[in-house]
């Protein structure tokens, strides 16, 4: 592969020193499309966050618990058949909805001790920076 792929794609990647230039242009046609699927799934996670944290400042307004055990199942049933229909390992569906939830469910506990919920910090968007 010719050395103009290394150093102006960033699709190139470590591949670029040892795969042929034809053989590498299929590889970058893929890794295009892998690249638009990766910028969608970081919308749509920051959508379904934006939702979330109204749920958790609800909650946290309301005096609710942080976390409701009997919709994350129903939820994951749900994705696990969505999974399966479409061909996607649905014990993978279930750990990656598991590891999202459990996210949510640590900035609905920080939420939560703000119990009235409409201080100007609970209705903020997550503060990801001082949250770790
Ligand atoms: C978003 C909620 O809070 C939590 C997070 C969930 C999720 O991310 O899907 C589901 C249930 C709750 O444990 C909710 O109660 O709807």
């Amino acid at each position: 592969m010719s050395t103009e792929h290394a150093s102006s794609d960033p699709r190139a990647g470590d591949a670029a020193k040892y795969v042929d230039p034809e053989i590498m242009n299929e590889l970058l046609s893929m890794r295009g499309s892998i690249d638009n699927i990766d910028a969608a799934l970081v919308h749509l996670l920051a959508e379904r966050f934006k939702a979330t944290q109204r749920v958790g400042v609800l909650k946290a307004k309301h005096k609710l618990p942080p976390a409701d055990p009997g919709r994350e199942k129903a939820q994951i049933a749900r994705l696990k058949r969505l999974a399966a229909d479409a061909h996607l390992d649905p014990e993978f569906a279930e750990k990656f909805l598991n590891f999202i939830i459990e996210e949510v469910i640590r900035h609905h506990q920080a939420l939560s001790g703000d119990a009235d919920g409409d201080s100007p910090d609970a209705q903020a968007p997550f503060d990801w920076a001082s949250a770790k």
